[in-house]
């Protein structure tokens, strides 16, 4: 209880503070002041509860697909080209390294430039007569040095979710469309984290040329597994399938697999076992982080098992640096200090069948170097062999090779004039006439390329210093070749292929080397296939 000497007491306190007048006027500011703070603050509130009743505000993280499907839609934009204060860009970073269709090259090949918006610079949009604000934003990652984190931040005048909904729909369309042709091919970093490595076109199946049958094997086996999904969960079996390619290098089994995955329209997931500081927990990380349905593909396993693989962890290597263990397969790290045992590897594999629907691929020259525990159903469920270059290969390739690659016209199968190119002049052109002009491969007689001419080859007897290279030139297209021309080429050419010497690889680049002169590769193939199959020997003898 107060008493009232109590009260007395407090307000002969305040009347002395209200007494000095500095502390009145204090009192006074501290009121008003108090007063605008809390009119301000309920402005504010006001204010914002407004915009978030008439505004609907979205963010796009980088990290995140969306930020790439947004920043497509807004790079097609009609209204978004007049905005002021632009990115101006012709990377594919910012665009999600999406293969571009052919309108948005230019005719020289590159990507036209996009309209991306600037870093820290807001806009507002119109669009299907709604306002909106846009504001991309970059700010540095916390402990990642240099690198920083986009966002996207858009602000639609809307009550409803409607108007976002259609853009994010119409900017996932969009971006799906573009990747409609393309695969994306993931590595582990050093974090044991996916990254994007790069987007791939599809590559045509039929472009894999192997015996009858083998492609069929393969893709259908696939196909067939992935609809399978309840026939597994029925039957109790973990829903996984493995396939080891393995036989002749340049052969076509990793060309087959990306093809495959084009077709399956799967993503593709390298795992290097050879990669720098890759151990068992990294390796069963990585595998569990795969998205459910997708392709794993572990290339040239035998390497990997020579270089860092073993029944048991294996001890660090004594007196031998990371740096000087050689780099089992092109493409991946350079220098391997892996800890993969293949126990953990088994493991991982077998962890594998635990998630859904992945299918592993793995491939390797030295099938008979494997672990048999490697290769049992389960781990590795089917092993296809792929063998160097068939007859029927050769020709295949050889017609595909020089399939004219515009459209076919009817005057086509109307001109059937030389169908012998025996008959047809030894410069490539024919003399029959009205078709004459179909098979003109502008080249002077004995001008054939060399495949591989040797620094002094290409420099010699010129009056002008000629350029020195190794390798093959790229030069024009060949001549439109009839159908039935081509057929004979090829089987000139594959008459001339004895069975599975060469690879289809070696095949390819000596027909690259005659990439515009379709008859000379056909004529010339004997010369260069002795070299080849001299240099193979030559190559096998020092080996052995
Ligand atoms: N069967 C084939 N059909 C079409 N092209 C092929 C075939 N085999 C190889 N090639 C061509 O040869 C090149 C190398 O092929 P690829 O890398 O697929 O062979 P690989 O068997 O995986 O070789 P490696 O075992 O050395 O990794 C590619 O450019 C591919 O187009």
């Amino acid at each position: 209880m107060t008493t009232p000497a109590a009260l007395n007491g407090i307000r002969l306190i305040v009347s002395l503070i209200l007494s000095i007048s500095a502390l009145r006027d204090w009192a006074k500011l501290l009121i008003i002041g108090s007063f605008f703070e809390t009119c301000r603050r309920l402005l504010a509130t006001l204010w914002s509860s407004t915009i978030d009743s008439f505004f609907l505000t979205a963010s796009f993280e980088d990290y995140d697909d969306s930020y790439k499907w947004m920043m497509i839609w807004l790079s097609k934009q009609p209204s978004w080209k007049n905005v002021r204060n632009v990115n101006i860009s012709t990377s594919e970073r910012y665009l999600g390294n999406v293969p571009r269709s052919e309108e948005e090259l230019d005719p020289s090949g590159k990507p036209k430039v996009s309209y991306l918006p600037a870093v820290s610079g807001s806009y507002t949009l119109w669009y299907k007569y709604t306002w909106m604000r846009i504001t991309r934003i970059s700010e540095p990652i916390p402990g990642w040095g240099p690198n920083n984190r986009d966002s996207l931040t858009i602000s639609i005048l809307a009550r409803n979710h409607d108007i976002l909904n259609t853009i994010l729909q119409e900017a996932k369309k969009a971006y799906q469309d573009a990747q409609g042709s393309s695969i994306t091919v993931y590595v582990s970093d050093s974090a044991n984290c996916w990254r994007e490595l790069a987007k791939r076109r599809k590559r045509p199946l039929d472009s894999i040329i192997l015996d009858p049958g083998i492609r069929e094997l393969v893709v259908e086996d696939a196909q067939d597994f992935l609809a399978s999904k309840r026939w597994y969960a029925e039957r109790g079996i973990p829903f996984r399938r493995g396939y080891l390619l393995y036989g002749a290098p340049g052969s076509g089994k990793t060309s087959l697999i990306h093809s495959i995955a084009g077709e399956l329209e799967l993503d593709v997931y390298i795992i290097s076992l050879s990669r720098s500081g890759l151990d068992d927990t990294g390796l069963s990380e990585l595998i569990s982080d795969l998205p459910e349905r997708c392709i794993a593909l572990m290339e040239d396993i035998d390497a990997a098992l020579h270089n860092s693989l073993s029944r048991e962890d294996p001890p660090t290597p004594p007196n031998k640096s990371a740096e000087s263990i050689p780099i089992p397969s092109p493409g991946l790290p350079t220098h391997t200090t892996s800890r993969v045992s293949l126990s953990g590897l088994l493991n991982a594999l077998d962890g594998i069948g635990a998630q859904e629907g992945r299918i592993l691929f793995a491939t390797t020259n030295k099938y008979s170097s494997l672990d048999p525990a490697l290769c049992r159903p389960g781990r590795m469920d089917l092993h296809v062999e792929f063998k160097l270059a068939s007859r029927h290969q050769a020709e295949e390739l050889f017609r595909r090779f020089y399939l004219p690659s515009s459209p076919k016209t009817p005057a086509d199968d109307d001109q059937e004039p030389n169908s012998n190119p025996a008959q047809s002049h030894p410069n490539g052109s024919t003399h029959d006439g009205g078709a004459s002009n179909l098979i003109d491969l502008g080249v002077p007689e004995n001008t054939v390329d060399s495949p591989l001419p040797s620094p002094s080859a290409c420099s010699e007897k010129s009056e002008r210093v000629a350029p020195t290279y190794i390798g093959t030139r790229h030069r024009g297209h060949a001549p439109k070749l009839l159908s039935k021309q081509l057929s004979a080429l090829a089987a000139q050419f594959a008459s001339a292929i004895p069975e599975r010497e060469v690879s289809m690889a070696a095949l390819q680049g000596y027909l690259m080397s005659q990439k515009s002169r379709p008859l000379e590769a056909a004529r010339d193939v004997s010369t260069w296939l002795q070299r080849e199959l001299a240099t193979k020997k030559a190559e096998s003898e020092t080996k052995s």
